[in-house]
């Protein structure tokens, strides 16, 4: 297989230019108004927007943690304009000097303190939520296929809902077309196969997504599909709504406080999981690094490769399973994958360049029919590959 080309951020008008281009600056004035940081802090965030979008890659300080790591990580890189580093790569690293700059991982006093939680609380607060959990309710009704389908479709669809991706979603977004590959049998087909063993959920955002995948996951726990599921979950604040561990208790709190009868009794249940260890959360530290899947540390790997099946959310976790690579749409799904050590499901919406797959009339109609369909988030993927 060719090998396609990693994604920069340094072309003009590419998506990845406007991410640090637009979408970083409108963050960094949601983040500066959401909390009153202080001087200190501030000046450092707007330090961070000016050299990331004008300046030189820099190491982190040698007083903090990880600082050997992100030196080891960014070898060849330091010194060098941001656009020039690999699109993830340097998109992650902005997190990480975002949690930097606001004193994250500093003793004082804004230690630990999230600086996306003002916008995930309110998403969880919102009545678009208390919607969701009353529909749970008719959901309970119908018949089990149907349901399982329903849940599915929720997960997915959920990943639509990125608070880093409404900065600047245009307002069309809502009319989502139909799945551009649907692999949902296939992994029902596999789930059912390989009954009652592990299975690995790799999370993506908070609030709305996190919801219906800690429902998919009590379904899988609930009808035998899964005996254990393990929850993958960021270890820090990351991409704005990535979810943390401090996100699942308030994700699961909000479904054992909510009115209706289903989603109270749901998290209850995984309330009940979480203590049992039938729902372990992992929280590690690879979910942050700036590298794809295919360099996974060898324990995570070791987890992964017990899990029956791992279901994997969203555009970032996809980037880093495929490669966050210009692939030719029409490259194999199982191609992409193949280095993944379980059978793997991808459900995600497509909110960047990214995209395998795909068949070729397919590809050409959607390049006809709209120049964005790869990353207006209208259109999704299930996609799956098992190596077994
Ligand atoms: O992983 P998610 O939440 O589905 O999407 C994250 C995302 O919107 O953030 C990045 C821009 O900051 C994009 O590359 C990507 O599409």
């Amino acid at each position: 297989m060719a090998i396609a080309p990693v994604i920069l951020s340094n072309a003009r008008g590419s998506f990845a230019w406007g991410v640090f281009h637009e979408r970083h600056p409108k963050l960094i004035e949601q983040v500066l108004a959401a909390l009153p940081y202080g001087p200190t802090e501030r000046e450092k965030i707007e330090r961070l927007l000016a050299d990331s979008t004008t300046g030189a890659l820099e190491p982190l300080g040698p007083e903090v943690h990880d600082h050997a790591q992100w030196l080891e990580w960014g070898r060849g890189l330091w010194g060098r304009p941001w656009g020039e580093a690999p699109f993830l790569w340097a998109e992650s690293y902005f997190y990480r000097r975002l949690l930097d700059a606001t004193g994250y991982f500093r003793p004082g006093a804004w230690q630990g303190i999230d600086p996306f939680a003002p916008f995930k609380n309110a998403e969880l607060a919102s009545t678009a939520v208390d919607d969701e959990l009353t529909a749970l309710d008719r959901l309970g009704t119908l018949p089990p296929q149907d349901r399982a389908k329903a849940l599915l479709s929720s997960a997915l669809w959920g990943n639509r809902a990125d608070l880093s991706f409404q900065l600047t979603a245009p307002s069309d977004t809502q009319a989502a077309t139909a799945l551009l590959a649907d692999d949902s049998d296939l992994l029902w087909t596999e789930l059912e196969r390989s009954r009652g063993g592990q299975v690995c959920l790799v999370a993506d955002n908070a609030g709305r997504e996190l919801l219906p995948d800690l429902v998919l996951i009590d379904h899988l726990l609930v009808s035998g599909l899964a005996t254990r599921v393990v929850l993958h979950v960021k270890p820090q604040p990351y991409f704005v709504s990535d979810a943390t561990m401090a996100d699942v208790l308030a994700t699961v709190a909000r479904l054992r406080a909510a009115p209706g009868a289903q989603a109270e009794l749901i998290g209850r249940r995984l309330w009940q999981a979480m203590k049992s260890d039938t729902l372990a959360v992992r929280t590690h530290p690879f979910f942050c690094a700036p590298l794809p899947y295919r360099d996974m540390p060898a324990d995570l790997r070791a987890e992964f490769s017990s899990a029956t099946v791992t279901i994997v959310k969203g555009d970032l976790n996809y980037r880093r399973l495929v490669g966050d690579q210009l692939w030719p749409p029409t490259t194999a799904f199982a191609t992409a994958a193949a280095r993944f050590p379980s059978p793997v499901a991808a459900l995600r919406t497509l909110k960047s360049d990214v995209i395998v797959g795909l068949n070729a009339p397919l590809v050409a109609e959607l390049d006809r029919s709209a120049g964005d369909w790869r990353t207006s988030g209208r259109h999704a993927v299930v996609q799956f590959h098992s190596p077994r």
